[in-house]
C-alpha cells in the first residue's frame, strides 16, 4: 500500500489560540503528525499540556467564537479546519469518531440506548430503522456485548461504565470510520474493564483498519496498544517516536522524567501490595 493511501490523518503546523481579556493566548503550536490506516499513534504528556485540546481542534469541536485553529488537518486528504459546522456534523461519527473519557457524559440519560445508537447509524446512512437496528445489533456483539436487542431498550443509568464505553466503542466503529480519537477511554474505568475496552479498540483496529489517536496518561496503556508516540509539553510536540525507541531510548529531558515517574509508581504500587 502507497504512502498516500495508507496516510489517513496528516496535521501540520496546528495551532489553537483562545481569546482572553489580555488578548490571544496559545494554547498549542507547532503540531505536526500523522496517522496511518491501521495504527495507533499514543498522545502523551502531564495534565493541561494541550492532548484535548489537540483532538477537539482536529474534530473541529472547540468554541468557533473564542478560539482560533490554524494549521492544517488533512483527514483522507480532504481539509477539515475551517469546514462549515454542516458539513462537519457529517464527517464526525462517519469518518471521524470520537470515545470521550466518562462515557455517561456521552449519552443523552432522557432517550434510550438504540434510539440514540440507530439515530446516529441514520444520520449517516439512507438506512430505514430496520437496517440501522441490525447494524446496532450486530456492532454489539463485536464488542462482546450480550443480549444487544435487550441492551437498546435501556437508558444510559442502567448500564455500568465498561459497558457504555464499549456501546461507545460499538457506535464509533459500526460505520468503520478511517480515524478514532480515543480520550482517556480507559481512565473510568476498573482494570477488568480497561483491559476488555482495550481489547476491543485493538479489534477494530486491526479488522476495520481504523486508525486511532490514542490519549492516555497511562503509560502502560500507550505501551501496549500504540505503534507510535507522540510526547506533548506545555502546548508543544518534544519528542516523537516509535514505541520501542521511546520506552528504551527516550531522548528528550521530558520523556525521560515522564518514564521515571511512571516507574516510581509501579515501585510504590509494588510497596503496597508487599505490605
Ligand atoms: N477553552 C479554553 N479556554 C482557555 N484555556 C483552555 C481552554 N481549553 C483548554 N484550556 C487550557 O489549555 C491547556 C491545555 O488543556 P488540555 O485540556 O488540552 O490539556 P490535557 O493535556 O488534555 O490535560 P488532561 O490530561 O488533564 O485532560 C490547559 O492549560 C487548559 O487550561
Amino acid at each position: 500500500m502507497g504512502t498516500e493511501q495508507s496516510n489517513v490523518l496528516q496535521v501540520r503546523d496546528l495551532q489553537v489560540q483562545v481569546k482572553t481579556k489580555n488578548g490571544a493566548a496559545t494554547l498549542v503550536e507547532d503540531i505536526h503528525f500523522e496517522l496511518n490506516r491501521g495504527e495507533v499513534l499514543g498522545l502523551v504528556g502531564e495534565s493541561g499540556c494541550g492532548k484535548t485540546v489537540t483532538s477537539m481542534s482536529i474534530l473541529q469541536l472547540l468554541n468557533r467564537k473564542t478560539t482560533t485553529i490554524e494549521g492544517s488537518i488533512l483527514l483522507q486528504g480532504r481539509e477539515l479546519n475551517g469546514l462549515r459546522e454542516k458539513d462537519m456534523r457529517e464527517v464526525r461519527g462517519k469518518d471521524i469518531a470520537f470515545i470521550m473519557q466518562n462515557p455517561m457524559n456521552a449519552f443523552t440519560p432522557v432517550f434510550t440506548i438504540g434510539h440514540q445508537f440507530i439515530e446516529t447509524i441514520r444520520s449517516h446512512t439512507k438506512w430505514n430503522k430496520k437496517q440501522a437496528t441490525e447494524l446496532a445489533v450486530e456492532a454489539m456483539h463485536h464488542v462482546n456485548l450480550s443480549d444487544p436487542v435487550k441492551l437498546l431498550r435501556c437508558y444510559p443509568f442502567q448500564l455500568s461504565g465498561g459497558m457504555l464505553q464499549r456501546v461507545m466503542i460499538a457506535i464509533a466503529s459500526c460505520l468503520h470510520p478511517a480515524v478514532i480519537i480515543a480520550d482517556e477511554p480507559t481512565t473510568a474505568l476498573d482494570v477488568n474493564n480497561q483491559k476488555n475496552v482495550l481489547y476491543h479498540l485493538d479489534k477494530v483496529r486491526s479488522e476495520y483498519g481504523s486508525a486511532i489517536l490514542l490519549i492516555s496518561h497511562d503509560l502502560g496503556v500507550i505501551a501496549e496498544m500504540a505503534d507510535h508516540v507522540v510526547v506533548m509539553e506545555k502546548g508543544r510536540i518534544v519528542e516523537k517516536a516509535d514505541v520501542f525507541q521511546l520506552f528504551d531510548h527516550p531522548q528528550h529531558e521530558y520523556t525521560k522524567k515522564l518514564l521515571n515517574a511512571r516507574s516510581i509508581m509501579h515501585l510504590d504500587e509494588t510497596a503496597v501490595h508487599l505490605a
